[in-house]
């Protein structure tokens, strides 16, 4: 099994994968990719717990999602994921790198934007409701199946995939589990301008099973 063109540890042996039909060639060209982050934080439990902000503007705004942006020039990847979530919740972590995607839009930019995504167990600081991020708790377990005597301030609401990326499905239950992930979403935009995903595919890389 091989991944999908333009990630950039393409040579990688897979053990896992959640994959759309199609051939290699259905995939959009990736002419240049630019460099982004998102880091989580994930509060063991019980219950598991994950931080997700509500972005207020810009792009992916009234998603929920981790918090990251763009690496700016002299910057690593770390270094960019520990700024932005100072920027974007208040807050210090100390993050592990637990994977990279590639997403490529139909319609533009013209640049794929490679995300390398970090997560912590913990944090310190106060988190802090910014310009554009509000952030807020969700149950990474299965609420349904919870002692209902629990109150919403102990379990809070699901995670709201609903009002997130439509490929974050695939790929938070890695991040939940703490197993390493790569993966790739092409996107197009429907008439009323939401992402719609024409490809994707979700594995785990074989050493780390
Ligand atoms: N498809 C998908 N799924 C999950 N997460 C994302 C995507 N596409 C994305 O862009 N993202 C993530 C990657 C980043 O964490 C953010 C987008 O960063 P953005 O807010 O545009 O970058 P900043 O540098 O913070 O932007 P400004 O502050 O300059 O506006 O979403």
């Amino acid at each position: 099994m091989s991944l999908p063109p333009g990630l950039p540890s393409e040579s990688l042996h897979v053990r896992y994968a959640e994959t759309s039909s199609g051939g290699d060639h259905d995939w959009l060209p990736v002419i240049s990719t630019k460099l982004y982050t998102n880091a989580f934080i994930i509060s063991p439990g019980p219950p598991q717990k994950i931080l997700l902000g509500y972005k207020k503007r810009g792009f992916g705004a009234h998603f929920y999602n981790g918090f990251g942006g763009k690496v700016e020039a002299g910057e690593s990847p770390a270094q960019a994921a520990a700024r932005e979530l100072k920027e974007e919740c208040g807050v210090e972590a100390s993050l592990d790198h637990c994977g990279t995607l590639l997403f490529v839009n139909k319609g533009g930019p013209e640049w794929a934007f490679q995300i390398e995504i970090y997560r912590a167990d913990g944090y310190s600081g106060t988190l802090i409701e910014t310009e554009e991020m509000r952030p807020e708790w969700f149950s990474a377990a299965d609420t349904r199946f919870s002692e209902t005597s629990l109150t919403p301030e102990v379990i809070p609401p699901p995670i709201p995939y609903n009002s997130m990326w439509p490929d974050d499905i695939y790929w938070i239950p890695l991040l939940l589990t703490k197993l390493p992930f790569v993966g790739r979403a092409d996107f197009d935009t429907d008439t009323s301008g939401r992402y719609e995903m024409l490809r994707w595919w979700f594995g785990v890389p074989s050493t780390s099973l």
